[in-house]
């Protein structure tokens, strides 16, 4: 009932005091321009202005998470008013529903709260939370870390040997550099917002690279038109990019970028997690690719040489008599490893279970995990794994999303089960210890970030998101 002593009528409260305090900032702090459309912004959501919010959107999408004073989101002030078609709205926009006040409630609570069913029913819709996993307006639907695809994969080009060689050579191709499967990037300066970015090649640069027998190019599509209608694009293809895999000395390798700073990162589970998503996004499908190239050099059926085809896609027994060449001949292809995480919710609904392996930094708690195995639905790899590793057994599993995890070549299927049972056993060889976390706990460790009794992993992995999802569609109250 906390949420009625703080927040019994927020528009009120805000018509109330929100000219005074406004004014009061206005002379005392000189309210910003930002700060100024911020508080318009959220005004018109609380109001139930749909047409004003969807301005408001459209001229500085960047407002849609904004909190005011109050520390409320539009989507919590307009939950609170019963306002369906802005919370739509806000929603349609890939808005933030996993955020919290300072009373640690989400625009869910607030809406189930204040008796607004619909608006409940609207923002605790699995589908609809699993589409919006990331926060942030640049994140499209349905996306995590690693997930975009700023390339066209164009996989019928990859047997076009003449479209191909063509495009090898084409000024505008982008080439990127890998080192036992790590990309040259160049590391953040001070003036660039800390981002890591992907060293980009000519033709030039790389030419004799591409001479060299132990060289491994992979196609990896052309570049996704932003705007297909303009006049320019309907005359020239958009840009080729390629990965090349080299064996060439490191050091060597980097005398040929004129960039500052460049480096193949050392430490891909925390330095590829700096990239921008489009960035990312690449990179997954490049090192997976190349992650086989470096382990699959022989024919699994007979053990002679493979060539490698389709454009770095497939490789080929030389042997013409081997079996793999006959029937389904899948043990060519990239391979893809599927896993399942999971946030393992207590019956009660009010605790999730999360574990640490010895491997993790000191405090950190994360999603079981575990590999499918053949034969195996999803909801069963969830309880096997589950059960495995924790001794707690799992009833209702449900899909919400799934992350490329390029270490080396995991996609990882992220679901929300139930617990049938609560008593924990952990697996000692996988895992160091389990627990039941209270949602409060999550929340706190999650956005409040002083002294948090325990930490969870970073916002890129599926885990994190899982997690988010998680404290999103559960209630509070
Ligand atoms: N993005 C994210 O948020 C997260 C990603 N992950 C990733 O998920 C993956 C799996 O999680 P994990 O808990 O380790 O899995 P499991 O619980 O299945 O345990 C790993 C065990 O499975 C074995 N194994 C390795 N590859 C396979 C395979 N293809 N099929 C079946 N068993 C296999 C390993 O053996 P061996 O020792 O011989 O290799 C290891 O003993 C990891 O790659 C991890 O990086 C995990 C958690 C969070
Ligand atoms: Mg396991
Ligand atoms: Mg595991
Ligand atoms: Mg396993
Ligand atoms: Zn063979």
């Amino acid at each position: 009932m906390q949420l009625v002593a703080l927040y019994t009528t927020p528009e009120r409260r805000r018509r109330r005091n929100g000219t005074e305090q406004k004014a009061a900032r206005m002379t005392s702090l000189q309210m910003s321009a930002k700060e100024e459309m911020v508080e318009k912004f959220l005004d018109a959501a609380a109001r139930g202005d749909v047409v004003l919010v969807t301005a408001h959107l459209a001229q500085l999408p960047s407002v849609i998470n904004q909190t005011g004073y109050s520390g409320w989101t539009a989507l919590m002030l307009a939950a609170r008013n019963g306002h369906y078609d802005v919370v739509e709205k806000l929603l349609s926009h890939g808005c933030d529903k996993c955020l919290v006040n300072s009373s640690s409630q989400t625009a869910y609570d607030i809406a189930k709260f204040w008796g607004h069913r619909h608006i409940s029913n609207l923002l605790s819709r699995t589908d609809e939370g699993s589409q919006r996993v990331l926060p942030g307006s640049e994140v499209s639907p349905q996306e995590n870390y690693f997930s975009r695809e700023m390339l066209d994969r164009l996989s019928g080009k990859r047997t076009d040997k003449t479209w191909l060689e063509s495009k090898h050579s084409d000024p505008d191709t982008v080439y990127l550099m890998f080192s036992k499967l790590n990309p040259m990037v160049s590391m953040p300066q001070e003036d660039d917002g800390g981002e890591t970015k992907l060293c980009r090649f000519r033709y030039e640069a790389v030419k004799d690279l591409l001479q060299k027998p132990a060289t491994v190019l992979i196609f990896l599509g052309v570049e996704k038109r932003k705007n297909p209608s303009s006049s320019s694009d309907a005359v020239q293809e958009p840009p080729a990019w390629f990965a090349i895999g080299s064996d060439e000395d490191a050091v060597e390798l980097l005398k040929r970028c004129r960039e500052k700073n460049c480096c193949f990162p050392k430490s891909p589970h925390r330095d590829l997690l700096k990239l921008n998503e489009e960035e990312a996004g690449v990179v997954a499908q490049a090192r997976s690719v190349l992650s086989w190239h470096s382990r699959y050099s022989f024919c699994p059926t007979c053990g002679s040489s493979t060539s490698l085809e389709e454009a770095g896609y497939k490789r080929s027994c030389l042997n013409s008599e081997c079996r793999s060449l006959q029937g389904v001949h899948n043990t060519c292809y990239p391979r893809v490893d599927p896993v399942v995480i999971m946030m393992v919710i207590h019956p009660d609904g009010n605790q999730c279970l999360l574990g640490r392996k010895k491997m993790f930094p000191p405090g950190m708690f994360s999603c079981l995990a575990g590999f499918v195995e053949p034969g195996e639905s999803l909801e069963e790899a969830v309880r096997r794994e589950v059960e495995e590793e924790s001794g707690v057994k799992v009833g209702p599993v449900h899909y919400v999303s799934c992350q490329p995890w390029p270490m080396p070549s995991s996609l990882m299927m992220g679901c929300l089960a139930v617990a049938m049972s609560t008593d924990i056993s952990v697996d000692e060889s996988e895992i160091e210890e389990a627990r039941w976390f209270p949602r409060q706990q999550v929340i706190d460790s999650m956005f409040k970030g002083s002294r948090p009794t325990f930490s969870v992993p970073p916002r890129q992995t599926i885990a994190h998101q899982l997690i988010r999802h998680w404290i999103g569609i559960n209630s509070n109250l």
